[in-house]
């Protein structure tokens, strides 16, 4: 599969995080407009971690956003039961999801039965994505409207972590682990192919304490996961604060822009 960026990646920077989130509803509320207007639902995956506070603290409160054609989706998942604090669906609810008219049913949630089996967790979260993406010879992956991707310290994303296997598989749609050397050790994690099939993927890293693995994400090339997020056709773009942008410097990336 050839690896390229459709167009050249798109920084945005803010000054800080509220502003982030006001970008951020400006970016996803257009997208799902369009996505809406083009194909009547808006098929995103949503990450955990410090991205479901910083999407949802401005769109949660957007009445133009039309939630109810929303298909949602998560990058990666933690095998633990669905009121569990180390949830992504937990947290994606409590800041997102008990604010706006989401029909639950367009809610997919890893299998509340199949926690304890990381592999048929992941097999049942393929059949799921089976029935929302009618896919074709020419594209074997479903292809979302939107893919919104978190940024680990140590450059990993979903449940693709540096130098695990997983960061090799090109087939299957959603893979599981049970060596994340983040805690909880057991999740499942949409594979480097979905993510490089989607229409728009959008990374969010807010905070100094991103500073180093942006500028080592952004300025070195290199085969961290995050940097393995070249979308095929689709546009790439971050959405991140001055404190995170700080010391980025390459001139690929100078057109830093404020939305
Ligand atoms: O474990 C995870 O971590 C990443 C990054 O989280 P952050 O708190 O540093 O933003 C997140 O994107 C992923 O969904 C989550 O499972």
């Amino acid at each position: 599969m050839p690896l390229h960026a459709a167009g050249p990646t798109q920084i945005f920077t803010f000054p800080d995080v509220p502003a982030l989130s006001q970008g951020l509803d400006t970016y996803v509320a257009k997208l799902s407009d369009e996505a809406i207007r083009r194909h009547g639902k808006f098929t995103v995956a949503i990450s955990g971690g410090s991205l479901p506070k910083q999407l949802a603290a401005v769109l949660k409160h957007n009445k133009s956003v039309d939630f109810s054609n929303w298909i949602v989706y998560f990058a990666d998942e933690r095998c633990v039961p669905l009121d569990h604090e180390d949830s992504n669906y937990l947290l994606a609810k409590t800041e997102l999801f008990d604010h706006v008219d989401i029909p639950q049913e367009n809610i997919h949630t890893i299998d509340n039965d199949l926690v304890s089996d990381p592999e048929e967790a992941a097999e049942d979260y393929i059949s799921q994505l089976a029935k929302t993406f009618a896919t074709k010879d020419s594209v074997r992956f479903p292809v979302f409207d939107l893919i919104l991707l978190g940024v680990g310290p140590d450059g990993h994303t979903c449940s693709l972590f540096p130098g695990h296997p997983l960061l090799k598989e090109m087939t299957s749609w959603c893979a599981y682990i049970t060596d994340s050397p983040k805690p909880p050790s057991e999740r499942i994690t949409l594979t480097f192919p979905v993510l490089n099939h989607a229409h728009h993927v959008a990374f969010v890293a807010a905070g100094a304490g991103k500073q180093d693995m942006l500028h080592q994400l952004l300025d070195a090339p290199g085969h961290l996961p995050a940097q393995m997020v070249k979308p095929v056709t689709g546009t790439l773009s971050w959405f991140v604060d001055d404190a995170a942008a700080a010391k980025i410097t390459s001139a690929t990336y100078k057109g830093l822009e404020r939305l």
